[in-house]
């Protein structure tokens, strides 16, 4: 079998391309550029290496972007007097926080401060609510640039069998939402899950988001299954560091009919989705103010 490895660098390139066109359509019939604001808490190395990524994208598609930076000791209450400065902004048409928050802070309330038609990431319990009645405009990236790629791969999903392994707000409960949009049948297996292996050997689609390094091996896969991988785990092999996802990509690779890489493949989808959420909810602060 050739396995097609799914480009989500050069997909992703391409949707900012697209995004990019639009915001240039926009400003040439007067509609100001989208603005993103960006919010930082702490000195986390991969998450100042994400938001510098999403700055720069914004910055290639034609947006606004604001950064701000919070020390890592910085009280709740400093966190949400920035969140609702820039809720009130209107040059601002799109805010997301950074995650995972250190500990001391409640991510939970600062996700719900976040004006739902701001809100990039779709955390809010709002879009949340939207995307699972099926009336979404703002939709969580990364489950997003998933479903862009296998519907790249696939074409029409109706009717097939999407095993979700993993459960969380970001990834999992999303995903499963969208694809059952899509018309697939959905599984979401777990930890808690009896035989979550020989559910995913089911699979049409396998998306695999747990945060465990290469736990999915040839083992879990139907051959043919189109495999996409969430996961990105740095670990340290021969005393190098290196990245992997949640998949072993070297086993599973030759039973798949098409399969994303890390890093490369779902992660500059995530980045690129959230251009086009920003470039959306400029759409509509325009919309709304005619
Ligand atoms: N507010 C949010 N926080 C977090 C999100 C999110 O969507 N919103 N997702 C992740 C982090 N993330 C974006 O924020 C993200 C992670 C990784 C990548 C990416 O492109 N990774 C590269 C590899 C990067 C490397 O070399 O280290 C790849 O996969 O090719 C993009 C976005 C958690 N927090
Ligand atoms: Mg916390």
């Amino acid at each position: 079998m050739t396995t097609h490895i799914i480009d989500g660098k050069r997909l992703a390139d391409d949707l900012i391309a697209e995004v990019g066109n639009e915001v240039r359509r926009l400003a040439e019939l007067g509609v100001p550029a989208p603005g993103l604001a960006v919010v930082l808490v702490g000195e986390d190395p991969a998450s100042a290496i994400y938001v510098r990524n999403k700055i720069k994208r914004a910055q290639e598609a034609g947006m606004t972007s604001i950064e701000k930076r919070l020390p890592a000791d910085c009280t709740q209450d400093s966190l949400e007097a920035v969140v609702e400065e820039l809720n009130q902004r209107a040059d601002v048409h799109g805010i997301l926080v950074q995650l995972p928050l250190p500990k001391h802070l409640s991510e939970e309330r600062i996700i719900r401060l976040i004006a739902p038609s701001k809100d990039v990431d779709g955390f809010h319990p709002e879009n949340v609510g939207l995307l699972a009645t099926g009336q979404a405009t703002l939709i969580p990236c990364t489950p997003l640039g998933c479903l862009e790629m296998l519907q790249r791969e696939i074409g029409d999903l109706s009717g097939k069998h999407a095993v979700i392994v993993g459960r969380s707000n970001i990834v999992g409960k999303p995903m499963a939402n969208l694809l059952l949009q899509a018309n697939c049948t959905i599984t979401v297996v777990h930890s808690r899950s009896v035989n979550g292996k020989a559910i995913a050997r089911q699979a049409d689609i396998l998306v695999a988001a747990v945060g465990v390094p290469e736990l999915v091996d040839e083992t879990w896969v139907k051959p043919g299954a189109v495999v996409i991988d969430v996961g990105i785990n740095a670990i340290e092999k021969a005393g190098k560091r290196r990245l992997v996802g949640d998949v072993n990509y070297a086993k599973v690779a030759p039973y798949a009919k098409a399969i994303t890489p890390v890093p490369g493949g779902v992660g500059p989808m995530t980045i690129a989705c959230l251009m086009k959420n920003t470039l959306v909810a400029a759409q509509h602060a325009s919309q709304s103010a005619r």
